[in-house]
């Protein structure tokens, strides 16, 4: 059964379009991630799931049950984790947790339990009667999830949950998700880091503009661009007399523009760029491309530094879709 079902979902703020006829399934058990630039409609989504938007058009069922602001019966099964970190001031980190998780469990002792399993699942037993100014920015998002994960929710919404956390931190948040998922949890996870996604995502929609672009496992959507193989290669400064004479020709760049014209005229070569002395070329998949761009650099005389080949990312994915760069 699908946890989440949306059918062609339109929300507009007056003039602007923020999700464009957008559908979404995700199933049981899955972590699915929304992946897109600021601005690509991933947190008005979620609003709009949680019921605390309306929306235009479209439809909106969760646990095969239409969703809609009075149906608490649906909102006890649904934890979210917002973006900004939401907790209250004046209350301990024990407090917090328990307030929070007292809006979904009335019993006392079972709460008193939930909320000890809460505060070792983000281990912050030693923080426990801390109030949230007194926590760094990593563990304030640990007491975030906290909050949101105490009462265990069957479905999780994870808006962003990494951004500005210590590397520390942030793989014991991914790490904790997937120990979520373990135990039976559905997880959303919003995301711009395509590193994150595909570390631990099952399956990735790519947004923008309020619209799906495209959707599948981390490999099904690298597998259907056409680039296959991208080479990165740092170039040195320029040396020896016909690299200075070069050096004139195209001043302050590290490969005159007739190299990258070369380059690009190469079989199988995609796209080439160049920012400051790094020249990345997206190339098809084809057995000879590495050999090819050196021995074209080499008959130009480029000073090379490290080079590296890797399988596309999911940057390539939005790249070859959109032209942007995701990090725009
Ligand atoms: N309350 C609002 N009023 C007007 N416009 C809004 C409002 N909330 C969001 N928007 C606009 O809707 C669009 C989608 O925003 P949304 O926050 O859903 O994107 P996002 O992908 O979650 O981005 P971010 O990663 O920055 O949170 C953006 O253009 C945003 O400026």
């Amino acid at each position: 059964m699908d946890v989440i079902a949306i059918e062609g979902l339109v929300k507009r703020y007056d003039e602007l379009l923020a999700l464009d006829h957008f559908d979404l399934n995700v199933a049981q058990g899955e972590i699915f991630g929304l992946l897109g630039p600021n601005g690509s409609g991933k947190t008005t989504s979620i609003n709009c799931m949680l019921a605390l938007l309306t929306y235009d058009r479209g439809s909106i069922e969760l646990f095969g049950e239409p969703m809609a602001p009075t149906r608490y019966d649906l909102k006890r099964r649904i934890g979210i984790v917002p973006q900004q970190v939401a907790v209250i001031d004046e209350l301990t980190v024990r407090e917090n947790i328990d307030y929070f998780c007292s809006l979904y469990v009335s019993d006392r002792a079972r709460r008193r339990a939930l909320v000890g399993e809460a505060i070792e699942f983000v281990e912050l037993e030693e923080f426990v009667r801390f109030r949230p100014g007194k926590l760094s920015g990593g563990l304030l998002r640990r007491l975030n999830i906290a909050c949101g994960i105490a009462h265990k929710p069957e479905l999780i919404f994870f808006d962003e949950p990494t951004v500005a956390v210590d590397p520390q931190s942030r793989n014991a948040i991914l790490s904790g998700i997937q120990r979520l998922r373990a135990e039976g949890a559905t997880v959303v996870y919003t995301s711009h880091y395509m590193e994150e996604v595909e570390q631990i995502c099952d399956r990735v929609m790519i947004m923008d503009h309020g619209r799906a672009l495209a959707q599948g496992t981390p490999d099904e959507l690298k597998r259907s661009i056409r680039t296959g193989e991208r080479i990165v290669i740092e170039l040195e400064g320029p040396s020896g007399p016909r690299a200075r004479s070069r050096s004139h020709a195209s001043p302050g760049a590290a490969l005159p523009a007739r190299e990258l014209d070369r380059l690009r005229a190469l079989p199988h070569v995609l796209g080439v760029s160049l920012a400051g002395n790094l020249l990345a070329v997206s190339c098809e998949a084809s057995e000879h491309n590495l050999t090819d761009v050196l021995a074209s650099l080499r008959a130009g005389n480029a000073r090379l530094g490290r080079i590296t080949c890797a399988p596309p990312t999911l940057n390539d994915v939005f790249l070859e879709i959109t032209g942007r760069e995701l990090r725009d």
